[in-house]
């Protein structure tokens, strides 16, 4: 024993007195994380006691765990193989009418190792003791691997009767049982090993002489204990079964190996009835002890059945868990739901008939694939998880269904996937509104109300009419409706749609310093600007601080007539502005704002000529980060437009800034607004609308080095509108890995759209380059601009699955080469 010096105030009870043992501990200096040191309790302190109470004194402050080693060991309780006392934590109590040893270790963090000893008699505990202090056999079991263990703890004379095992806690929540005497029947049990009360140390001892070991009882099992008894002869019964025990077999790498008899089943079995066995409890027994060669496993389930009985000839098997490995990118609770359509008929399921066939896929996927299931959990919780993933519907895969005659709720997918035909009328659709609808706005700088943006009501009209795939037949397809839910923005950019929320949400500052302009939200300004001043007037000073705009959705009195917007209005002399051009709004996201839009406009003052009052309009920032980005983003880059603003200041909190102050220098107000420049100002010329593909873009050799061809502007582009689609045929990416991925160049082209590749060649790999062809989509010829890392145009997913738009992102002249950023490649090994 080390000497003791006062450590901790650990205090040992019983129901008639009190030992403090602390005194038989070290010195705290002399004590290390993982060290054992071993306090023999006061015979006459327990020896007339059937109870003892170790606990950790109020006042102390390190955390410590408690071990109990016992020499006659025949009745030691259970559960009590080891105390964990943290700090402040309620008196542990335990029985014992035995004499008893406690250890103490310090420890700096929870759960770290301890063991747990096994001894016939107190001299040989004595012995143990010494080989202890002499070879410190708990740190070598501490700092060991528990592959060393069961070596390293063995006594060097140990008595024929000795019974000695080692219960291991690692630092990976794990827990080892260790037969350590005999190497043929090394037992070893690993658990998930949350809290001690997991492990249970039988009351009855094992036999080691028999080579029959046994750590169980039926009897002494709860609900949570982990049992495991091999029985020589006839069969090898683990016990389980909560659910997390079963997960422990499979989700970590462990294994249980059990000495079996030759031909003799070996069962697995709950113990309960009541006991919830979940789905994920997938189970496989190894014939052959390498648990990596899976060539002979057996695989079994344990859905409902409590009791799995699995028959071998062979010698010996391990039973171990699937080494499982992470799923990959693309295998998630939505792709199996997806796939599990796909292979419906007319792609068409009943929700739960969804979801049932969807966790048996799974399942298969898990095992084929040997990862963990997406589906995880109880069945309840399998259908809560599921019904989710349909009803957020994050990636529009679904539609929903339902048959007036039933109130069944059908799923369909939104996609035929794989068929050419169908992908190709889509886009001709998508490629016909944008054209005959979009690009008169467009192009005439009227982008309010964009069709890419409220396609909804072809929604329908746009997904192969004529097979009406998604109907399903069965179902009464007349019936068949689509469910409210579907989506309002079933076609184009979804900031379209977020942009109107924008008028919700008001809280912004526009503040002038020095000649710098910051528009602030809450999170902090951002610095937007150098300002100019108006027509050569005197530059604005830093004492016109534009006022904070405070509206809210708390605010009562916004309502359009209040315009909760800042009005930002070009205001430069006549000669700087070509007379009679178009003016095309500063800002695109100015344009989608349709209702306010025209409101705003009508209430302007058109007093001033018109080449000079062409209005714009910025919505009030407040959480419109994508907003403020942009605008951020184009005054900054200072193009060849700029910011030309009327601040309405009827808007303006009065209490604290005032219009006049901007005034004063230079800046002009007029009935109540008052109007700053940032940056330049441009106009443009109105250029007829093109009516095709062509009209606008044009393939030729591309001028990035080496790089094929290109695709050109043929006529200016503005910014911010959509130009076109790019096509490709949707499928998942196995489906392209086996038809299409070594075919010809078409990995060069095809893209991914959320989970789904758009394959954008032909039969043999190559892209569509004929334009009278039933497809021909020339921004398949865009290519990247990898020398200067720019670009103009970006693809942007549409609200209709597998849509993606091409936007310019700038204004873009005649002549210039389109490039885009193909975004990240896809590994889709992983
Ligand atoms: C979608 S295609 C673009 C059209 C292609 N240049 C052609 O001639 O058909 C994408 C492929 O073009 C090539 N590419 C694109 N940008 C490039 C660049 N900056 N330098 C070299 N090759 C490039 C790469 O081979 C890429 O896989």
């Amino acid at each position: 024993m080390p000497t003791c010096e006062v450590y901790n105030n650990i205090e040992c009870k019983t129901n008639k007195s009190t030992q403090d043992i602390s005194k038989k501990l070290p010195k705290t200096s002399l004590l290390h994380n993982n060290e054992l040191y071993q306090i023999e309790i006061d015979q006459n302190l327990i020896s007339n006691n059937k109870s003892i109470l170790i606990r950790q004194s109020k006042s102390s402050k390190k955390s410590i765990k408690i071990l109990k080693s016992e020499i006659t060991n025949k009745n030691f309780p259970n559960s009590l193989n080891s105390i964990d006392i943290p700090e402040n934590c309620p008196e542990n109590t335990y029985k014992s009418n035995t004499d008893v040893y406690i250890e103490i270790e310090p420890i700096s963090f929870r759960a770290s190792e301890f063991t747990y000893f096994h001894k016939s008699n107190t001299t040989e505990y004595c012995n143990y003791t010494e080989k202890h202090q002499s070879q410190s056999i708990q740190d070598d079991i501490l700092n060991s691997s528990s592959k060393n263990i069961d070596s390293s703890i063995t006594p060097s004379k140990e008595p024929s009767t000795q019974k000695t095992f080692t219960v291991f806690e690692t630092k990976h929540d794990s827990i080892s049982f260790f037969d350590n005497k005999s190497h043929s029947h090394n037992l070893e049990k690993q658990k998930h090993f949350e809290d001690m009360s997991l492990v249970s140390i039988p009351k009855t001892s094992p036999d080691m002489q028999s080579h029959n070991f046994d750590i169980s009882s039926t009897d002494s099992c709860s609900d949570n204990e982990i049992q495991t008894r091999p029985i020589s002869g006839t069969s090898s019964t683990h016990t389980l079964l909560e659910s997390d025990s079963i997960d422990f077999l499979t989700d970590v790498d462990c294994s249980l190996e059990l000495e079996k008899s030759k031909n003799q089943p070996v069962s697995l079995l709950a113990p309960k009835s009541n006991i919830e066995i979940t789905d994920s409890s997938s189970v496989t027994f190894y014939e052959n002890e390498d648990e990596n060669e899976h060539e002979n496993k057996i695989e079994s389930f344990i859905d409902d059945a409590k009791k799995i009985t699995i028959n071998s000839e062979n010698q010996s098997f391990g039973l171990a868990s699937n080494k499982l490995k992470d799923r990959p990118r693309w295998y998630n609770q939505a792709y199996v739901l997806f796939l599990t359509l796909r292979q419906a008929e007319n792609y068409t399921l009943e929700k739960l008939a969804l979801i049932e066939k969807a966790m048996l896929l799974d399942k298969k996927l898990s095992l084929d694939l040997g990862v963990k299931r997406a589906f995880e959990g109880s069945k309840l919780n399998i259908y809560k998880s599921a019904k989710l993933v349909l009803a957020s519907n994050d990636e529009n895969t679904f539609v929903k269904i339902k048959s007036k005659d039933s109130k069944k709720h059908l799923y369909t997918l939104a996609y035929k996937p794989g068929d050419f035909n169908s992908a190709a009328k889509s886009y001709q659709h998508w490629m016909e509104i944008l054209i005959n609808q979009d690009w008169p706005k467009c192009f005439n700088g009227d982008k309010a109300n964009l069709k890419t943006k409220s396609l909804h009501d072809d929604f329908l009209e746009s997904f192969d009419p004529d097979s009406q795939f998604y109907y399903n037949q069965n179902h009464e397809s007349d019936h068949v409706e689509y469910s409210k839910t579907l989506s309002d923005s079933s076609i184009g950019r979804k900031s379209f749609f977020s942009v109107k929320k924008i008028s919700l949400v008001f809280k912004a500052r526009i503040r002038i310093e020095g000649s710098r302009v910051y528009i602030e939200n809450d999170s902090g300004y951002k610095c937007a600007s150098s300002l100019t001043s108006i027509s050569g007037d005197t530059p604005i000073s830093s004492t016109n601080h534009i006022n904070r705009i405070s509206l809210n959705d708390k605010t009562p009195k916004i309502s359009r007539a209040s315009n909760p917007y800042v009005l930002i209005e070009n205001k430069v002399s006549s000669s700087s502005v070509p007379t009679n051009s178009n003016f095309l709004y500063y800002d695109s996201y100015m344009n989608q704002i349709k209702d306010p839009l025209s409101d705003t406009i009508s209430s302007l003052d058109r007093s001033i000529k018109p080449a000079s009052i062409q209005n714009s309009l910025i919505p009030a920032l407040g959480n419109s980060g994508h907003f403020l980005n942009a605008l951020e983003k184009d005054i900054t880059q200072n193009q060849s437009h700029g910011l030309i603003g009327c601040l309405d200041c009827s808007l303006v909190d009065t209490h604290t800034h005032s219009c006049p102050n901007i005034n004063s220098s230079g800046l002009t107000t007029k009935n109540n607004s008052c109007s700053f420049i940032l940056g330049n100002s441009s106009f443009y010329e109105k250029l007829p609308v093109p009516t095709k593909l062509s009209d606008i873009v044009q393939v030729r050799k591309s001028t990035a080095p080496n790089s094929g061809d290109g695709l050109f502007a043929t006529r200016f582009l503005p910014k911010g509108i959509p130009i076109g689609f790019y096509f490709g045929v949707p499928m998942t990416e196995d489906e392209f890995d086996s038809l299409k991925d070594r075919v010809g160049i078409s990995s060069r082209y095809s893209i991914m759209y959320l989970k789904t590749v758009l394959d954008a060649t032909d039969d043999n790999g190559y892209p569509y380059r004929d334009q009278n062809g039933p497809i021909f989509c020339p921004f398949h010829f865009m290519n990247e601009d990898r020398e200067n890392n720019n670009f103009n145009i970006v693809f942007d997913e549409g609200s209709v699955v597998n849509q993606v738009i091409c936007y310019t992102i700038r204004d873009i002249q005649e002549g210039e080469e389109l490039f885009v950023h193909y975004g990240f490649e896809v590994d889709r090994e992983s």
